[in-house]
């Protein structure tokens, strides 16, 4: 189950979207043009839910044009900030096999993420899954946090491929 939540719905996921401003010191701003990020994603696993492997990013920019009108020019999909809205008994945990990651769902916790090198490179490395829930049910929601927006918060590194800054 798959739904989205407007930031401006309530006090309290503009409090949430501003905190995660705060945390990660990049622009969280809604807007109907040249948004820096896309509303609230809400998940919902039942047992058995997965999420294959995947990127946040699209690997061809041309299907950057897929985006609604508000992320036309917004870029790609720099950062993933995912909350843990549940515990889970046994399994939802998001992997990342090709960094070696894996990052249990623990009720109330967050994982955030760079999709994109310094470079602006999208990084192969942060292909990741949500494994299957085997017991119980999962919850999570994202803010995926786009390029436009990041120029002075996050500035390019002066080669392609510099790990990114801390
Ligand atoms: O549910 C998860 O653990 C991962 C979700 C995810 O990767 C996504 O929403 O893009
Ligand atoms: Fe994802």
């Amino acid at each position: 189950m798959r739904t989205w939540l407007d930031d401006n719905a309530s006090t309290l996921l503009l409090k949430l979207s501003r905190r995660i401003e705060d945390i990660t010191g990049l622009d969280t701003t809604l807007r109907t043009r040249f948004s820096s990020t896309e509303l609230f994603q809400v998940l919902n696993y039942g047992i058995g839910g997965q999420y294959d492997p995947h990127f946040d990013f699209y690997e061809d920019t041309k299907q950057l044009e897929m985006y609604p009108p508000s992320l036309q020019g917004s870029g790609e999909r720099l950062a993933t900030f995912l909350f843990y809205l549940t515990d889970v008994k046994f399994g939802g945990a998001t992997v990342f096999p090709n960094a070696g990651v894996r990052v249990k769902v623990a009720k109330n916790g967050a994982a955030f993420w760079y999709n994109l090198k310094t470079s602006g490179d999208l990084d192969k490395g942060t292909l990741h899954a949500g494994c299957p829930v085997l017991i119980g049910s999962k919850w999570v929601t994202n803010k995926w946090i786009h390029e436009y927006g990041q120029q002075f918060r996050r500035p390019c590194e002066l080669t392609r491929n510099s790990p990114p800054t801390p």
